[in-house]
């Protein structure tokens, strides 16, 4: 590895994206970690050192299914509200707003449990049975002891000075945490839609601070602008070359924009979307989740304490003289950094039609 913080990517490579293993807590691993999220902003973990099993996994997937085949009528109940949580059908979300492609995808968006582990929005009937919701509440821990381990291997490789948790501490309740289920329906003959321009996920950075992502053996479809590429795609292989397990892929975790606001660039929030495959058309239905994961809201997005972030902001010109003084002005009258519950506002009204207030 070269000196941290530089780009180690040539130019014309592929993708080798590294699979981590976030119980190990080495400094050694943190730096891969780190590298690959300077590189790429985008890398495997493998589930074995996390809270997952395949149980855990396809059980939620299960659940998600369950969900999805309810009648057209009977989703339309929990449609997305200005809280951001709820059902989006489909074309309802315009990701790259650029484009205004038609996006064939349906989600549900799940906001984070309340004290007492209960979900503070209105749940459908499949959902919200009492197996349902110990399924979602066990889902929702493990994304969230797994978001940590990750978080706490980033403050490992970054060096952070101020404790080595200095990420996770700043997560916690309550927060723009979210878990959302995604179809991707196959589409009948005849259907109007475009393969060069229409997508399933339209191109999009993520908002939060990591992203976990779940995919099934047989559904790929994501594609990631390369680092260095700016109309270029790689296809992001749900297996890496050579993994251990046929059926239970591995997490792939990205780095979102808050998190690459935080470190001044220095992590990498990568640009992604989901196309139709195009070998077997868009005869495949494709299932992911994804958990979102944001710092607690009134987080203060302070100067990370970090050799390493200090020294990528002196390289690119964006050295304050006082160090501390890291997105001072981003806040509330210019008096102080921007908290992460303001920096999701101002991406979450840039994507959605209707103005989102969560109270
Ligand atoms: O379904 C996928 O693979 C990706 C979904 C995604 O990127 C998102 O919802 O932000
Ligand atoms: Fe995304």
């Amino acid at each position: 590895m070269g000196s941290m913080g530089a780009p180690n990517v040539p130019r014309e490579q592929s993708l080798n994206l590294p699979v981590i293993d976030v119980s190990d807590t080495s400094p050694e691993n943190g730096k891969r970690l780190v590298q690959a999220a300077i590189d790429y902003g985008f890398l495997y973990v493998s589930p074995e050192g996390t809270p997952f099993n395949e149980q855990l996994i396809d059980a939620q997937f299960k659940l998600s299914r369950e969900f999805f085949t309810c009648p057209l009528s009977e989703k339309e109940k929990f449609h997305v509200g200005t809280d951001n949580r709820g059902w989006l059908g489909m074309h309802n979300e315009i990701l790259d707003p650029a484009k205004q492609s038609k996006e064939f995808k349906e989600a549900f968006n799940i906001g984070e449990f309340d004290e007492e582990r209960m979900p503070q929005q209105i749940m459908p009937g499949c959902l919200s049975t009492e197996t349902s919701l110990t399924q979602l509440r066990d889902f929702e821990a493990a994304c969230d002891k797994t978001c940590k381990m990750f978080l706490d291997l980033i403050g490992i490789g970054l060096e952070v000075e101020d404790g080595l948790n200095w990420f996770s501490k700043r997560h916690g309740r309550p927060s723009g945490c979210t878990m959302r289920m995604l179809h991707y329906p196959s589409l009948p003959k005849g259907t109007d839609y475009s393969l060069d321009n229409d997508v399933r996920a339209g191109a999009h950075s993520d908002y939060g601070s990591i992203t976990l992502l779940f995919q099934r053996s047989s559904q790929p479809g994501l594609e990631i602008r390369p680092p260095g590429g700016t109309d270029t795609w790689a296809p992001v292989a749900v297996f890496p070359p050579n993994y251990a397990s046929s059926s239970l892929p591995p997490i792939l975790v990205n780095i979102g924009d808050l998190m690459s606001y935080w470190t001044s660039g220095l992590l990498r929030s990568t640009v992604h979307r989901v196309i139709f495959p195009k070998d077997t058309k868009a005869g495949q239905d494709r299932y992911s989740l994804v958990y979102f994961c944001h710092p607690r809201d009134d987080v203060e997005l302070e100067a990370v304490p970090s050799r390493i972030v200090r020294e990528h902001k002196r390289r690119i010109g964006q050295a304050d003289e006082d160090e501390t003084l890291h997105g001072y002005g981003g806040g509330m009258n210019g008096k102080r950094a921007m908290t992460a519950r303001e920096h999701l506002m101002k991406r979450l009204s840039a994507t959605y039609s209707h103005r989102v207030e969560r109270s």
